[in-house]
This record gives structure tokens, sequence and C-alpha cells, in this order.
């Protein structure tokens, strides 16, 4: 054996050994979490409050510890930092400490683990090495190092100089279906926008597989971590373009311990509806304009109504009339206090029932008036009566609780002032041509959104839901006495819970100091929702960080709805202007979010593609120059990828092509990108799969932020010409492979993929 070799085995046996050291540590954590959860659930009897509270407040802890801990277990410890002092300490997925409760393994989101990422041969920052470790289970497989200091290594050390880059080997690894985290091997410029501040909002610009996604789902785990009072109270949110894209991200935050992240597509942030059918781009631009604000706003002031003339109303034989200038003026003064809609709704029911109260005095003094005068001789009436004005304020209330359970006088204040859902109002202005012409801006074309009504909702209508719902207003008022019972339970609730930890020693391990969010998860009408569960069904939730993920392809009204939901704009915005497909999406950050942030936001860029192959990205950049050439492509740090190709084919022989790919790239996955318009067809010619499937047939849209090792781009032209943004789409598409792209097509092939040729 040589030096070298012994050098290796020495290192691997050595660290073999605190790795299983820091396993024992672990199991020794999960051991006791489950003794407690045990003795916790095993005390007899509910007993007093104090008792309960106690019992609920360890037992979900320590549920949630447990949980933590066994989300670890794969890669619990995969690196070491060795400073100049000859300190060396270890960094994992989790915390941990010795008996003594010294520090054995740093959670890789504590400040003591940054120099592990930031670390460089420059400005290695007191380090003189920095060590991965790889592991398959428990056993250490491999070490890969770094040096930063040859003078500061010992000679043994100089021979375990080992393996090829952590990185590389991570990012040669097949694709699974979903995506994984990257706490081992985080670089640099992703590590400043995981540990960027929790205040302010920050733009993550950067080309495809730069490692957006995965740096903006590590930040969440990074702010839960470092932020865990405010954020687990208020909870985080991530936005993701679509369904699939978030199946496909929905095991990063599980693998990093974090399962209290609220994830959503813009179609689903309205509680209640669920909307993934996309608009014709022509609808989607009108749709998404922030204009449409006015066009809802004009729509519900529609329906704010007076009548033409006098109000009348048919009641047992009278006829009741409220004059035109009175119900004007009561339509104006509901508007005027500034409530939302079905709010003012009340005020403005009142009002007018108390003048259909007066105006059925009237029709009855009328009444009989008539018949006095057909009695005018008779000597023994006297004073004529005048029972509007004798109408005393008990008079009124009486009369109007009468009058509102009568149904002709429900219909008249319905027509004039109805109670509307957000759906209501929505679904019937855009199926209301004369609304839409007499409410939208000049400059905005309201034809392309006229639709029937009844239609499904379209995630270009969900933003419009939450802007009428903002309008109309919830009738929270029972929800509000109820909030400030809430707050009177809370303090009592709090100093029960701080007795609990304090006299339970758990605050004092370290395991749980917050009392506050302990009280706050076992407040007695939590019935034990989670904050996530909370803020996930509640449409006025304010988070406490928002995340957008393919941000480019929001709306400005989508941008308004995400705003709402976070009214301290603490907020990571993350995308890719070169990708963007909608119509209705970013030409420009400052453009979207100036008139929120008013140009309080920062940018970081990344510049390094961790995806696609040298060869790959060669012609992705000639398409990239073609449609957007102000944009730089990223650099790719991988090559030696297959030569990337073009084949002339029917779509009918894409299944013996795909299988050819399958078995190039073995165990791993083969992406089929089609135009929206061909989608149907060429899935037909493959079994229905999810991610998880080898072969998936997909629009680009579906496509946005996935990848796969071998993708097959049907059809470029199509792609490219499917509108106006169809040059963007290509340039996604031929993004999405790590390893192997094959772009077939029947006719010419698009000039801009000549290098194909
Ligand atoms: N530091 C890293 N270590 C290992 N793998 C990484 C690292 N950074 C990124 N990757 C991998 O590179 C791939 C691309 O990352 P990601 O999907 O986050 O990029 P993106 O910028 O969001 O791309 P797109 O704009 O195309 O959606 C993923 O497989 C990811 O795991």
């Amino acid at each position: 054996m040589t030096n070298r070799q012994d050098g290796l085995v020495a290192a691997l046996d050595a660290e073999q050994r605190t790795v299983s050291w820091l396993y024992g540590r672990l199991d020794v954590a999960r051991e006791r979490a489950q003794a407690t959860l045990r003795e916790v659930y095993g005390r007899a009897g509910r007993g007093s409050r104090q008792a309960m509270v106690e019992r609920e407040a360890l037992a979900s802890e320590q549920a949630r510890r447990l949980a933590q801990l066994n989300a670890v277990e794969r890669g619990l410890c995969f690196g070491r930092i060795d400073e100049g002092s000859g300190q060396s300490t270890y960094v994992g997925r989790i915390g941990l400490r010795d008996e003594r409760h010294e520090s054995v393994l740093i959670d890789w989101r504590a400040p003591a683990a940054r120099p592990f990422y930031v670390a460089t041969a420059t400005d290695p920052g007191g380090l003189v090495r920095r060590r991965h470790l790889h592991l398959k289970d428990r056993t250490v497989v491999g070490i890969d190092d770094e040096v930063f200091d040859l003078e500061g290594m010992s000679d043994g050390d100089r021979h375990t100089l080992v393996g090829e880059a952590a990185l590389l080997a991570a990012l040669r690894r097949g694709r699974t279906g979903r995506m994984g985290d990257v706490v081992a091997t985080i670089q640099s410029e992703q590590d400043r926008v995981i540990r960027a501040s929790l205040q302010g909002a920050l733009v993550v610009q950067g080309g495809p597989g730069t490692g957006k996604t995965v740096a903006a789902l590590h930040r969440a785990a990074y702010l839960l971590y470092t932020h865990r009072n405010t954020l687990e109270r208020r909870g985080v949110l991530v936005v993701g373009p679509n369904p699939m894209f978030l199946r496909y991200i929905s095991q990063v935050l599980p693998a990093l311990g974090e399962t209290q992240v609220v994830m959503s597509t813009v179609g689903e942030l309205f509680p209640g509806v669920r909307a993934v059918a996309a608009d014709p781009p022509r609808t989607a631009v009108v749709k998404g304009d922030a204009r449409m604000a006015h066009v809802v706003a004009g729509a519900l002031e529609s329906r704010q109504r007076v009548p033409d003339g006098d109000l009348e109303v048919e009641l047992d034989g009278l006829r009741l009339r409220v004059p035109h200038q009175v119900c004007l003026a009561l339509r104006d003064r509901a508007r005027a206090v500034r409530l939302p809609h079905n709010m003012a709704r009340k005020l403005y029911v009142t009002e007018l029932l108390k003048e259909l109260a007066k105006a059925e005095a009237r029709a009855l003094e009328e009444s009989l008036h008539i018949e006095e005068l057909a009695q005018d001789d008779d000597p023994e009436l006297g004073e004529p009566l005048d029972l509007e004005r004798d109408l005393d304020e008990l008079d009124l209330a009486l009369a109007s609780s009468r009058l509102w359970g009568e149904e002709p006088v429900r219909r008249a204040v319905d027509e004039l002032w109805p109670e509307l859902t957000p759906q209501r109002l929505v679904g019937w202005l855009l199926a209301s041509p004369e609304t839409l012409w007499s409410v939208t801006p000049s400059g905005l074309d309201w034809r392309p959104l006229v639709r029937p009504e009844g239609a499904e909702w379209t995630v270009g209508d969900v933003p419009l839901l939450d802007e009428a719902a903002e309008l109309l207003g919830e009738d929270d008022s029972a929800e509000r006495v109820a909030a400030r019972r809430r707050d009177a339970d809370w303090a009592e609730q709090e100093l029960f819970a701080r007795e609990v930890l304090e006299s339970t020693g758990v605050a004092e391990a370290g395991v749980f100091d917050r009392a506050d969010v302990l009280a706050e998860r076992h407040a007695d009408d939590g019935a034990g929702l989670t904050t996530a569960d909370r803020a996930a069904a509640d449409r006025g939730w304010a988070y406490g960080h928002v995340i957008v993920d393919e941000a480019q392809e929001l709306s400005a009204m989508a941008w308004r709805m995400v705003m709402r939901r976070v009214p301290a704009r603490s907020l990571t915005v993350v995308g890719d202007l070169a990708q963007t497909g909608s119509a209705a999406g970013a030409r420009s950050w400052g453009e979207v979010l100036d008139p929120y942030l008013e140009g309080r936001w920062r940018e970081e860029r990344l510049l390094v593609n961790y995806r696609t192959p040298v060869e790959i990205m060669r012609v992705a950049a000639d398409v990239l120059r073609a449609f957007a050439p102000e944009q730089e492509p990223p650099e790719s740090v991988r090559e030696g990828g297959s030569p990337p190709r073009a084949v002339r084919l029917a779509v009918a022989g894409l299944p013996a092509l795909v299988d050819e790919e399958l078995a190039e790239i073995g165990e791993g996955r083969v992406g089929v990108v089609t135009p929206d318009a061909r989608h149907a067809e060429v899935a037909r010619l493959f079994p229905e799969g999810d991610l998880d499937a080898p072969v998936v047939v997909l629009t680009v849209g579906q496509a946005k932020g996935l990848e796969f090792d071998a993708v097959v781009v049907v059809d470029p032209a199509g792609i490219a010409g499917q509108s106006e943004l169809g040059g963007q789409d290509l340039y996604v598409a031929v993004t999405r492979a790590t390893r192997r792209l094959t772009v077939v097509h029947e006719g010419e092939l698009p000039e801009v993929l000549s290098a194909l040729a």
C-alpha cells in the first residue's frame, strides 16, 4: 500500500469512529424523546387544566422533536472544518450535544457552520481544511478534502487529500423525480442567499439550474431555525408555479426537518378554490393587468344600486314607497363608511328598513285617510292621524324586524345591496359583457375576459376572487368576539406554558424554550391545528415570510394577492426573467416590485448552472441569444455530457427513441417536452405517469422548474411559435436535462438550433 492509501484508510477509520459515535448520540436523543412521549401519554386521567396543558405541550413537542430526529438519519454528518488553531468541528443536519452538554455536531444553519460553506482558497477565513464526508447509511464510504493551508497541516494529514469534489459527485447522481436537499454542498453564492436577513425583500435572479429553487428552500429552513419564534407563530409560505412543481420540491423541507411550511400555487391561494387551468395568452394579459382591480371594484359598485324612480314594495295590499332621493342618500351613506360591501350592507339594511317602516306608516295613514274621507261627517273622529310622525325608535325597530321577515322586502334589499360572495361577483362580472364594458378603464380591452357563467375557474381568476374578497369583506364580527376571548385567555395560557417548561426542565435542556409558541399551539380552540394548517385555511393570514419561486410568471394581479399575505414585506423572490413564459408575467423585477417596495429590495444573482452540462448549455445559449439577447446564460459547472442531438422523426417514432434514451441513462428518468397544442397527441403514446415514472410527458409550463436525466424536446418550432414568448419556452425546454438532450423535429430544424444539425 502506498502512503496515500494508508492515510486514506486511517482517515476513513477515524471518521467512522466519530460518525458512529454521533449516530449513537442521535439514538440516545431519539430514545429520550420516545421515552418522554410514552411517559406523557401514560399519565392517567385528564387531571387539572395545568396538567393537561403540560401533557399536551410535552407530547406535541416531543413528537415534533422525534420526527425531526428521524428526518436526519440519512447523511446525519456530512462535513468537518479544521481551523488553524487545531480545533475541528463537525457539521450536520442537526445540532447534537454530548452528556456534558458540549456541542458535538453543529447544525448546518448555525453561524458556526458558515465557514464550511464560504471558505475559499483565497479567503479561507481561518480554516486549514474543509472535509466532506460521504455516508452510505451509517458507514463512511468516502471523504473529499479541500486544503486551504498546506503549511498548517501535519504530515499525516497531507496524505489524506482524497477523492473528487463532493459537489460534482452530487451532481452526477441520477435524478429520482423529487428534488433532494443539498446541505452538504451548498455553494458560497447560494449561502449568501440562504442566510440573508429576514427583513426586507430579496430578489434572487439566476439562469436555469443555478439552484434558485434549492437555495430558496434551504433559506426557508434557515429562517425557521434562526427566527423560530416569529416564524412558527406567523408561518412561512412558499408559492410555486404548478402542482407538479410543488410535488417535485415537496421532500426538500421535510428532509431538512421542517414540515410546517405552507406550499401553494397561485391557483390555490384562495381557500376553497383550486384552479389549474390557464387562460389563453390574450385573456391572461388583461386579467393579470393591475387595472383589473378597478374593474372588480367597478363591478361591485354597480351592484350597489339605486332604483330608477322611487323604490316601491308591495306588501299585504299596501304600496311602500321610498323616494328616489332617499334611496340615493342611503346608498351614499353606506358607501361613505368605507366598510367592505358585506359589512356596509348591515348598515344599509338597517337604514332602508327604517325608511320602509316609515313608508309603511305613510301608506297605512293614506289608506286610513281615504276611509276617513269616506266617513267625513262622523262626529266621533278627532284630530287626523300622523302615523309616521308618531313612530318612536322602538316602534321603528319593531317594524323593521317585522319587515325583514317579509319576502318582498328581502327581494328589494337584495336587488339594491345584495350580500355577495367573491365567486358570485366575479362569476357574474365575467359573464356580463355590459358590465365589463362599462367598468373597464379605457386602454384595457375587456372583450377577451367574457366567458359563460359557471365556467371553471382559471389561475388568472384567483387574484380577482381575492380582490373581490377584500372589497366584500367577511362578516367576521363573531370571529372577532372569539378572537378577543382568545386574547384574554392568552396571558393565562402563556403563564401555564412557562410554568410547564420550567417545572419539567424542558426549557433548560434546550429542547424547547418558547412558551408563547407552545401556549399558542395548545390554546383550547386551536384544536390541534398547526400554524401551517390555520394559515393555509385563512385567506387573511399574514405570513412571517413568503418565498415566491418562478416569480417571473406572476401577473401584477397575482402580486397584489401575494403582497396581501405578507404585510411586513419579508419576501424572497426567486426567478429568471429569461424564462418568462406567461404573457402576463414579469419583464423586470422593478416593474413588479416597486409598486409595493418603492425600490427597497435587493438583488442577488446566481451565475453558475449546476444542472445542464456545458455541451447542452451551448445550444441553450444560442436560443437565448436569439430570443432574449439582453439576458446572460449561466456558466455550467460540468462538462463531458453526451453531445446533444437533433433527430428528424414523426411523433409516432417517439416511443422507440425514448426507449433508447432510457437504455442510455440506466436508472434515470426521461422528460418529453411538447408544445401545448401537441401534448395530448404525444402523451397518448406513453403510459400515464407522475413525476416518479421513468417517462413523463409535459408541456413547457409543466416542465418549468423540473429536471430529467434525459430530455426529448418535441417540435421545437411548435414550441417557439406557440406564443409571443415561445422563444423563452424553447430556452426552458432545452435547459431541463442533466445529461442528455434530443430535439425531435418533423419539418426543418429551427435556425436557432442549427448547432445540432
Ligand atoms: N450546491 C449544490 N449542490 C448540489 N446540487 C445542487 C446545488 N445547487 C444546485 N444543485 C442542483 O442543481 C439542480 C438545479 O437546481 P434548481 O432546480 O434549484 O435550479 P433553478 O435555478 O431553480 O433552475 P430553474 O430556473 O431551471 O428552475 C438541482 O438538481 C439541484 O439539486
